[in-house]
């Protein structure tokens, strides 16, 4: 009876259903045997299949399970292939060449196992790595300042009791060399990924530089030390040029607002592995800085105030802050010079708005100026600026009838402090009069003066606890 969509069906058993048996034939074979004839298309599945189909597949529960050898056993399945493979005395499995790992870490930068008795000994004396013992063999070993890390193996095995290598002393003999003998073993240093950059420049290094003695030696080129691996790839030309990034940020630098190529350079900084950031940052690091720079001409009033290493260091506090939120990453490590966070807090706006003026612009107000004054006026003038250059500070009061000049003198004696860089600080009692005065501010702006005296008993400036502050009213 057979099933067929849900009701039995009955079927017919004949002499086809039977397995043939041919006594000649098992007789010939001196086995049971079967042989069918195929004729049809339907042979090929023979052909292919059944040559290849591998084991079958079976369920099985294991009711010792503490038994290993007891599991090995009840579990094992060997079908006919794997049968006849072991019969026949193939090899069951096969490793060619064999391959040995080489480690890859900065100085001091290997994984170092202790325990609470011997953490001190460790701590001391670190174990020597495969790395540290290349550089040990390089020193002593002149076959060995021959070859790359990655070679080494081929012709060193490594003694992990004593965490050295030995030459081999086995393999085929290498020309020019007594005793020592080559092998097809191939070396493959632990991969790195770009994230961690010295360590990733370092591995590069050893896939370029021969014999290398020490880190120390890996990071010279020429007799000069660099301090960055980064830079001896540089140095070495290793690296690919960044033009693919640069073109990236001339491309947003059209169209993009100045935090949007800042998010740009922050994306290539963590994720593209560029070859040189600082050259990118000095490429672009004013189209980085635009909105900055405006942003301080507005509060200062003073358009022509440009960038200044102020300036540059704000957007690196930014692209700093970008970096270590995705990725926890300082500048430094990216090869860029870190950001100046003390300078930032300590050197506001306050003081840039008052030592940015633009040198030329004052020598031309001046030299227009004071070939223009009167007698009068530059007996004055002098003489106020001989008292300044005294520095030992006074109170000097300008007198004279209205529309005389006195804002005239003023203005030139702001310029000529200014010029020189020093701070002068222009406040008037109105805002009206402030305006006057080139860079004036009102003095109650300027010193914080109470604006109604009567309010309080003891009137007094208020001015915070700010550095900044303090330096811009000392000075
Ligand atoms: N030596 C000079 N040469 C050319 N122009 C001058 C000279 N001195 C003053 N002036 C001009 O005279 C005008 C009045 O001068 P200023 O405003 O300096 O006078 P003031 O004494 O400050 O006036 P007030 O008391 O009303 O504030 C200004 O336009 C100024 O440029």
């Amino acid at each position: 009876m057979r099933m067929m969509n849900g009701k039995y069906k009955p079927v017919d058993v004949d002499n086809s259903w039977i397995v043939p048996y041919s006594p000649l034939v098992s007789k010939i074979m001196k086995a049971h045997i079967n042989l069918e004839s195929c004729s049809s298309v339907v042979a090929i599945k023979y052909i292919l299949k059944y040559i290849h189909k591998g084991s079958y597949q079976a369920m099985f529960t294991i009711e010792n399970k503490k038994d290993e050898i007891e599991d090995y056993q009840s579990g094992r399945y060997i079908n006919s292939n794997e049968a006849i493979w072991r019969i026949l005395g193939f090899p069951i499995h096969d490793r060619y060449p064999s391959i040995f790992h080489l480690s890859v870490h900065l100085e001091n930068g290997q994984r170092v196992y202790f325990s609470d008795e011997n953490i001190e000994k460790k701590a001391q004396q670190p174990p020597e790595t495969t790395l540290t013992a290349y550089f040990k063999l390089c020193t002593l070993d002149n076959f060995a300042k021959t070859l790359f890390y990655y070679d080494v193996a081929k012709y060193y095995t490594w003694d992990n009791s004593s965490k050295k290598f030995n030459t081999r002393r086995q393999g085929s003999p290498v020309n020019g060399y007594p005793n020592i003998y080559k092998t097809d073993t191939i070396g493959r240093m632990y991969t790195i990924h770009p994230n961690n950059p010295e360590c990733f420049y370092l591995r590069i290094l050893l896939h370029n530089v021969r014999g290398p003695t020490s880190f120390k030696n890996l990071k010279s080129v020429d007799g000069i030390e660099y301090d960055t691996y980064r830079e001896v790839c540089q140095k070495l030309l290793l690296l690919k040029d960044d033009k693919h990034w640069e073109d990236a940020l001339s491309e947003a630098n059209d169209t993009k607002r100045s935090s949007q190529i800042r998010s740009l350079f922050i994306i290539i900084l963590t994720s593209c592995v560029p070859s040189n950031p600082q050259q990118l940052w000095d490429k672009f690091k004013k189209n980085m800085s635009e909105d900055i720079l405006y942003r301080k001409q507005k509060l200062n009033m003073c358009e022509n105030l440009d960038y200044t290493d102020e300036i540059f260091n704000e957007t690196l506090i930014i692209i700093e802050d970008g970096c270590l939120l995705i990725s926890g990453k300082i500048l430094k490590q990216w090869g860029l010079s870190s950001p100046n966070r003390i300078q930032n807090t300590s050197l506001p706006t306050e003081i840039l708005r008052e030592i940015l003026y633009n040198v030329t612009d004052l020598n031309t107000h001046i030299n227009k100026n004071k070939s223009q004054l009167i007698d009068d006026q530059k007996e004055a003038f002098e003489e106020i600026m001989d008292i300044i250059k005294i520095d030992e500070g006074s109170l000097i009061f300008l007198d004279a009838p209205g529309g005389t000049g006195k804002t005239f003198i003023l203005n030139l004696i702001l310029a000529e402090i200014r010029k020189k860089g020093e701070i002068a600080l222009a406040v008037a009692s109105s805002g009206v009069a402030a305006t006057l005065l080139h860079g004036g501010r009102t003095a109650h702006s300027a010193l914080k003066l109470p604006l109604n005296l009567n309010l309080t008993e003891e009137p007094y400036c208020n001015i915070i606890d700010n550095p900044a502050t303090c330096k811009l009213l000392k000075n």
